[in-house]
């Protein structure tokens, strides 16, 4: 068994599974059908760039890291509308996003225009993306540091693998039986923050502990300090899936939003870590190399150091 030495910043832990980008190319499968390839990894680090720009100060001018979002976002747009054209010259269907959104209809039989298939795509990838490789970084640094958590973790993943005569393939069904995983993944979201802001705007006078919010005003929820706030979670700072034996009190876990824009994406994200830490728990044991290392929060939280781990492969 050797160790393999990796810094973990979110795409190497995609590589250390399957060797490629396990989220990107997930997502890029099932959004446009395509295949991990020197295209995809392009397209990888323009998003990369667009989403280092999302946060950033806007100065567009050249050397800004506005202006290199922007520019990435330009040459996003140019790849996703190259895409659909060909579809649309030989009217290929495939089974993926970019297909469903090119045909959906609404009441009328009114169909998206081009430039909204195109902006879909951009904007679903930006908000699937990066935020469910960035759970996925954190669930594997807080189990890390959370040794009983991770051997009560692997035993319910290393039981329904066993169950299922050694297959590494979960399907809907197992769910129900990975109960303490869920709560792990609750937790991890909770802790994690890595949307760490909903807005909304005040849509009437609004009461909020001795002030008063006017109608019409912006109103920013930061969800970090909602999600650390002792009043509603016990010893806030220690990661403990099993506080999430009850649910948390409504209105004070937002990770998602909430309400009618609470995200799209949210069973999809918890799926996918669930997938990822049935892999991982079952095949891989693995250390931070630097437990103590600063965690950066904007643009989204992260350890300094790219939370750089040893992984060892527990079976062959
Ligand atoms: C851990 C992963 C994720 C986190 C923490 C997260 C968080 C959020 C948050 C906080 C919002 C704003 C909700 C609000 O204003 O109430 C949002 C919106 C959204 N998210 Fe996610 N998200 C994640 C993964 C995903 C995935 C995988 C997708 C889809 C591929 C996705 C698609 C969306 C969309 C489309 C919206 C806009 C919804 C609307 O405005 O109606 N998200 N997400």
């Amino acid at each position: 068994m050797g160790t393999i030495v990796a810094s973990t910043e979110i795409k190497k832990v995609r590589d250390l599974f399957i060797g490629e980008h396990v989220t990107f190319a997930n997502i890029f499968r099932m959004f446009i059908s395509m295949e991990p390839s020197p295209l995809t990894e392009q397209i990888d680090q323009w998003f990369g760039s667009l989403m280092a720009g999302l946060r950033a100060f806007p100065l567009d001018f050249p050397g800004t890291t506005f202006h290199r979002a922007r520019k990435c976002r330009q040459k996003l747009n140019a790849v996703f509308r190259h895409e659909l054209e060909a579809r649309k010259k030989v009217d290929k269907k495939c089974d993926d996003l970019m297909s469903g959104l090119m045909c959906t209809e609404d009441e009328q039989g009114k169909r998206l225009s081009d430039e909204e298939v195109v902006d879909n795509m951009v904007n679903l990838v930006v908000a699937g993306y990066e935020s469910t490789a960035s759970a996925i970084m954190w669930a594997t640094y807080h189990l890390a540091k959370s040794p009983a958590a991770l051997a009560k973790l692997r035993e319910e993943n290393m039981a329904v693998s066993e169950s299922k005569g050694g297959s590494l393939m979960i399907t809907h069904d197992d769910l129900p039986r990975m109960k303490y995983t869920a709560k792990v993944v609750e937790e991890t979201i909770r802790m994690a923050n890595v949307a760490p802001m909903v807005h909304r705007v005040a849509n009437r006078d609004v009461e909020y502990g001795g002030y008063t919010i006017p109608a019409g005003w912006p109103v920013l929820v930061w969800v970090r300090s909602l999600h650390t706030d002792p009043v509603y979670y016990q010893d806030p700072l220690t990661f403990n899936p099993d506080r999430w034996d009850k649910p948390a009190k409504p209105g004070t876990y937002q990770a998602f939003g909430g309400g009618y824009r609470i995200c799209a994406g949210n069973m999809l994200a918890k799926l996918q870590i669930t997938i990822m830490l049935h892999h991982l728990s079952t095949g891989y044991e693995w250390e931070l190399l630097n437990p103590d290392a600063k965690i950066n929060y904007l643009p989204h939280p992260r350890p300094m150091d790219g939370a750089s781990m040893t992984f060892r492969k527990l079976r062959a």
